[in-house]
């Protein structure tokens, strides 16, 4: 079968991994598990293992056959629920856990739609790359739009990298597993406002933080004071709590 770079198509076969995934989850025999890009079933075989129901989202009709031949028991029982489809256009059903090696082109969109669903814990691969972006903190070189934004809604932390030579065929680049919980670092009362400055400010970054609230507070009719220490910074250099705090004070 001739796998799909366009729908990020690389099966972790070293088992190593595979395992370190399942153990992160913590899993209980009682918890319900989503996995998105469910591919041969590496994964779903050892979740199905671990929990009561599996469900999963797979867009490509040639795994999904595949799926339903090797788990026809787990279907039959109601233990596995294959959904076939685009795991962004999909309704998620309601889980626990979120556990997946996912697409990496759909890392952003995937891992917003996850956020605004209730759940307990998610351990997912991602790019390294998207990962480092997504956990980085203010001053790091990765801190920017997805950092902060991730922190109205979230807690996360890199566990392993994995390199390229676990998966079939080999990705390019080196992949990370990412524990989520569901626990805002910084709680913002309007995500509408708080997104759209922290985008606002991210395509300024040359400017000073000052000048950009400023500017921003004129073109969207706000008012908002800038603390006098971070006047001078530029984006990536303000903390996520303090983006929360003049976006609530405008909302
Ligand atoms: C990185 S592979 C993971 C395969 C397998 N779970 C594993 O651990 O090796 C990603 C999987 O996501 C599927 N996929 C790609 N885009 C998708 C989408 N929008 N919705 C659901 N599944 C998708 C691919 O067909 C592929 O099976």
């Amino acid at each position: 079968m001739k796998l799909l770079k366009s729908k990020g198509q690389h099966i972790l076969v070293d088992k190593k991994y595979l395992y370190k995934i399942v153990r992160y989850a913590d899993l209980s025999y009682n918890d319900v598990v989503l996995e998105v890009g469910c591919g041969l079933g590496n994964l779903t075989r050892l979740l199905l293992r671990s929990v009561k129901k599996v469900y999963g989202i797979e867009i490509d009709s040639r795994f999904c056959k595949i799926l339903r031949e090797k788990f026809a028991d787990e279907i039959e029982s109601g233990r596995f629920v294959l959904i076939e489809g685009d795991a962004l256009k999909v309704d998620f059903p309601k889980f626990d856990k979120f556990v997946a090696n996912i697409p990496y082109q759909i890392s952003s969109p995937l891992t917003f739609k996850l956020l605004k669903h209730d759940f307990k814990l998610a351990v997912v691969t991602y790019q390294k790359e998207f990962a480092e972006r997504l956990v980085a903190r203010e001053g790091s070189k990765k801190y920017g739009r997805l950092s902060v934004v991730a922190k109205a809604y979230c807690r996360a932390e890199i566990l392993d990298i994995i390199p390229p030579k676990a998966f079939r065929p080999r990705p390019k680049v080196e992949s990370a597993i990412v524990r989520i919980f569901p626990e805002p670092e910084v709680v913002v009362e309007n995500k509408e406002i708080f997104e759209d400055l922290v985008r606002f400010a991210f395509s300024r970054r040359r400017k000073k933080f000052g000048k950009i609230v400023e500017e921003w507070c004129k073109e969207r009719g706000y008012k908002a004071e800038v603390p006098e220490e971070y006047r001078d910074k530029r984006p990536e250099e303000i903390p996520a709590k303090v983006y929360a705090k003049i976006a609530d004070e405008v909302a």
